[in-house]
């Protein structure tokens, strides 16, 4: 079957109570539209009768009567139908709002490469514009489809009638369905291409958007709102391009439809008038013919519009369905072993290189880190020290070599219950809009107020806290720029020590600590965590005195574990380091 349609029948499934509304409302509003004329034809040729035959009707008006009545149900019946359109725009909606949901709860499975090949700005519209009005696929699949539907079996019903009236004459109102098909036919890649081309383009303006607002301050500190205007312009010129050339196809193409449908409808008109003068049809069949054909002109044309709608539709799905489909790490890490206790972490000869790099990061690294222990990690700027954060998370796979937890195998374990007893501290702090206590209190369900003020106080925020205008109520802003970094970075710290981590990292905090506050930090962290097990990665030697080891990720990628004076005394290069690392804190 094909992958557009499996996709909608997917859809379909998930709503099919809505789905059969909708399918009896569009019968019903067919039926309704094409029973009308039908009825008022029947009156005129009783009429006509009446006046030519009055002997035939002894009580006329009884006949009448009864044709007044049943106009006066498909009436009522028109009432319920007038409220169609209504309803399938509220499916749409319901369409755009469960397919958001889904897209939006694939895209927090992703991993790293995801968001390398897909930038903000892209998921936002692929989330955003793609899933919404005209004609993105949430109005496909209920307006789009139903639309046609409803054409399509108004079209079906009235033909069923004509043909049981006149063949010859019906044969003549659709004549043109065919050269509609077949300028279809011939234009469907177009339209595709075209309609691509335009989603791109506006994926590339959110990507600029997001870049120049969320770089705001680097915009303005290097004066390149210059710079910034003129991408913009090309994106925008881009943009006003693509979308000229879908308008031009689809002026061309409407236009194409209309002008097929006229001359059918004056064939129509002049042969069904030659008829009905030679006495072939009755007056009302005339009528019936002529306001069926008025009729159906919209269907005629919306019919190949919204096979061209469906074409621009199924870039939407090929859009979504890209980011979903895209390879996540998680799919490899399936494991159901429930790690609820931390007691060790051991690297096995682990080897890891970016798919993008020509040489691996890391090569063969081995160390064993125990429970309670506190390492530090050690190695030029790139050497990979974030690298091995990334790997015990699960948020990059080894290339060879094991990784365990607990002498478990990471792939054989359940990749969340890791990640609920580890702690990660990012390099580059990422605050929410919200308060200072709904960012603290974002990694948990719910926190005693006695656990709360402890992950402050460690943290070393208790001071700023209350020097804030509503204190832990003061809102942090969208990225928290109303705050320093060195806060945002200690607000991160304080959000992972609310969790009670068996297992913390803190990856490079340097910067949002002097070397007061760092003391204060691991004195605080033993007293109020003392079991608690660390991962540092810093470029400040001082952290040397409040851990019990050292990784040293040499300039080869290999590493190096033991004690400070282990490594001082057995690893030149590790001395080396130290000495240079050393001169230039002195020179700063
Ligand atoms: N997603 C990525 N794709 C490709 N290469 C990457 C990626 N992330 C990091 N790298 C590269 O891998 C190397 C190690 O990066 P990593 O961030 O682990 O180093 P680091 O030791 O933490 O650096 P720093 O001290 O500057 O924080 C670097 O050369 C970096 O450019």
């Amino acid at each position: 079957m094909n992958k557009h349609i499996k996709w909608i029948l997917e859809q379909y499934k998930a709503q099919k109570w809505f789905v059969l509304i909708m399918v009896v409302l569009t019968l019903l509003s067919s039926f309704v539209s094409i029973a009308f004329p039908y009825v008022f034809k029947e009156m005129l040729d009783l009429l006509k009768d009446i006046l030519q035959f009055p002997q035939k009707y002894p009580e006329p008006m009884k006949a009448v009567y009864r044709i007044i009545k049943i106009l006066f149900a498909i009436g009522l019946a028109q009432l319920v139908t007038g409220l169609y359109p209504g309803i399938r725009g509220w499916v749409n909606m319901r369409f755009e709002h469960s397919l958001r949901v889904l897209y939006f709860k694939h895209i927090l499975t992703k991993d790293f490469s995801f968001f390398q090949k897909f930038r903000t700005g892209d998921i936002v519209t692929r989330l955003t514009d793609d899933l919404s009005d005209y004609p993105r696929v949430s109005w496909f699949l209920c307006s789009g489809i139903f639309r046609a539907f409803n054409s399509f079996s108004m079209i079906v019903f009235a033909l069923v009638v004509m043909f049981s009236i006149n063949v010859k004459l019906t044969l003549l109102s659709i004549a043109p369905l065919p050269f509609m098909m077949l300028i279809f036919y011939f234009t469907a890649d177009k339209v595709y291409t075209n309609y691509n081309r335009n989603q791109q383009a506006i994926s590339a303006i959110n990507n600029q958007l997001e870049m120049s607002f969320s770089g705001i301050r680097i915009v303005k500190s290097f004066v390149s709102e210059e710079k910034y205007n003129r991408f913009f312009d090309i994106a925008l010129a881009k943009r006003f391009k693509t979308e000229m050339s879908m308008v031009k196809l689809n002026a061309i193409l409407s236009l194409i439809w209309q002008y097929i449908d006229y001359i059918a409808q004056i064939g129509v008109i002049l042969f069904g008038g030659y008829l009905a003068v030679k006495g072939e049809i009755t007056v009302g069949t005339f009528f019936l013919f002529y306001t069926y054909l008025s009729m159906m002109i919209y269907p005629l044309i919306d019919l190949p519009q919204l096979f061209v709608s469906g074409k621009q539709a199924f870039v939407n799905i090929d859009r979504l369905e890209e980011m979903k489909n895209y390879p996540t790490l998680n799919d490899e890490f399936k494991g159901h072993h429930k790690v609820k206790e931390f007691s060790t972490l051991s690297f096995e000869n682990v080897s890891f290189q970016y798919p993008d790099k020509p040489s691996p990061v890391l090569k063969n690294v081995s160390f064993e880190l125990g429970r309670g222990e506190k390492m530090l990690i050690l190695g030029a700027t790139g050497s990979g020290k974030t690298t091995i954060a990334n790997l015990i998370l699960g948020l990059l796979k080894a290339n060879s070599g094991i990784i365990k937890i607990n002498g478990k195998p990471i792939n054989e374990i359940d990749i969340k219950s890791l990640r609920n007893i580890v702690a990660y501290v990012p390099q580059e702090p990422l605050l929410f809009g919200g308060s200072v206590k709904d960012n603290i209190l974002f990694a948990v369900e719910q926190a005693s107020e006695k656990d709360y003020q402890i992950a402050v106080k460690t943290s070393q925020l208790e001071d700023e806290i209350a020097s804030f205008p509503d204190r832990d109520n003061t809102f942090v802003g969208n990225r928290g720029l109303s705050v320093s970094g060195g806060q945002k970075q200690r607000l991160t710290i304080a959000r992972a020590l609310i969790k009670k981590p068996q297992l913390l990292i803190l990856d490079d905090i340097t910067a949002s600590l002097d070397a007061e506050n760092e003391e204060k930090l691991w004195q605080a962290l033993r007293e109020n965590y003392p079991d608690i097990s660390a991962i540092v990665i810093s470029h400040r030697l001082s952290t040397l005195h409040y851990v019990d080891s050292v990784l040293f990720i040499d300039s080869q990628g290999y590493a190096h574990k033991g004690s400070h004076d282990y490594l001082v005394f057995n690893n030149q290069e590790y001395h080396d380091f130290l000495r240079d690392h050393l001169k230039q804190e002195n020179e700063k």
